[in-house]
């Protein structure tokens, strides 16, 4: 059974439009004019117990206001949640007791405790008994080395360090599904490493399933096995980098640099340029390898360099995002 369903979801703002200056002001207050915003339109997914899946969109696509849905923060407009069957909005309760959920902007410890003291608040807010406390405290501890910053008043935490202790208070629980949105925001390397370690690891051990909303292109790459691109509210891929990879630059290039002038063909690959001794092909990477293809042209002449040239990831996130060339 899927973990997570999410069926026909839309989620409609109101807000009230106002004209510039006091008079705007004054007509809003008593003849206001309503605006409809539509932040998501119209959305459904399924996710399998244990996936990783990046739910990703530009700025404004409806993101954080859907992961709001699933976590009971909202409630929609139309449309049904389920999490392992229950919906948020009829069982918040119920549905809390299963979700884990980050934030990357906000912290749900308490400022004016040390880190220790919210994780004891947090265990009786969510009642957590004293042995899984324990237990998820000793794997937390392994993974995110919390015991070095167990004492630290949290107003004091690093962002790198806040984040560790908010992805360790939202373990506590033992959730099955983990909501992370922008868990890596300005973060260093190091931390970053730290927390797609933690996300790896609790994925496999502990097969926690993981919704990530991210920017962040390593977090992407290094992590989710599957995207949900979002924009203006609707789903417009659902799959595997690897086939958005495939779909939108199926092309790889290859720099060859000969010892002399060569004019070498290949049957697979299209000469792009020749320039001296160095000649750029471009192949399908479905057709042929890179090694078959080095091998095969190097048979005709002694060749001294090679390098290969990759589509940028960015570049194929920003085609799936709009659509550009
Ligand atoms: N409470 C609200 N009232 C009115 N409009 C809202 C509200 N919350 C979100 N919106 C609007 O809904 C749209 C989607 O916002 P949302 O925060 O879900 O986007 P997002 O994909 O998470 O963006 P980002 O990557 O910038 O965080 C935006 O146009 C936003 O201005």
């Amino acid at each position: 059974m899927a973990v997570i369903e999410v069926e026909h979801l839309v989620k409609q703002f109101q807000s009230v439009k106002k004209e510039k200056g006091l008079k705007g002001s004054v007509k809003a207050l008593f003849k206001p004019e309503r605006r409809t915003i539509t932040a998501v339109k119209d959305i459904s997914f399924s996710i399998e117990p244990g996936e990783i899946v990046g739910y990703i969109g530009p700025n404004g696509a409806g993101k954080s206001t859907t992961v709001k849905m699933m976590s009971g923060i909202l409630t929609p407009t139309s449309g049904e949640v389920r999490i392992n069957g229950i919906s948020p909005v009829k069982d918040r309760k119920r549905v809390v007791q299963q979700l884990g959920v980050v934030f990357g902007q906000r912290t749900q410890l308490y400022w004016d405790l040390r880190l220790g003291e919210s994780f004891e608040l947090l265990r009786r807010v969510y009642d957590v008994d004293d042995r899984t406390f324990r237990e998820n405290m000793d794997m937390m501890n392994e993974i995110l080395d919390i015991d070095s910053i167990i004492d630290t008043p949290v107003r004091q935490l690093s962002l790198g360090q806040r984040m560790r202790g908010d992805l360790a208070a939202a373990m506590l629980h033992s959730p099955r599904v983990l909501f992370l949105d922008e868990p890596t925001i300005g973060l260093d390397v190091d931390a970053k490493h730290a927390i797609r370690k933690f996300i790896r690891q609790i994925n496999q051990t502990r097969g926690t399933t993981v919704i990530l909303t991210t920017h962040d292109l390593g977090d992407i790459q290094e992590l989710c096995k599957r995207l949900i691109i979002i924009n203006h509210g609707v789903i417009i891929e659902d799959g595997s980098l690897d086939e958005l990879v495939e779909r939108i630059a199926p092309y790889r290039e290859l720099i060859i640099d000969f010892y002399t002038e060569q004019h070498v063909e290949h049957p697979r690959a299209q000469i792009v340029r020749q320039e001296g001794a160095r000649t750029v092909y471009r192949f399908l990477k479905r057709e042929i390898t890179a090694a078959k293809l080095i091998d095969e042209i190097g048979q005709q002449a002694a060749i001294k360099d090679i390098s290969l040239e990759e589509a940028d990831i960015d570049d194929i996130i920003r085609v799936a995002y709009h659509g550009e060339a």
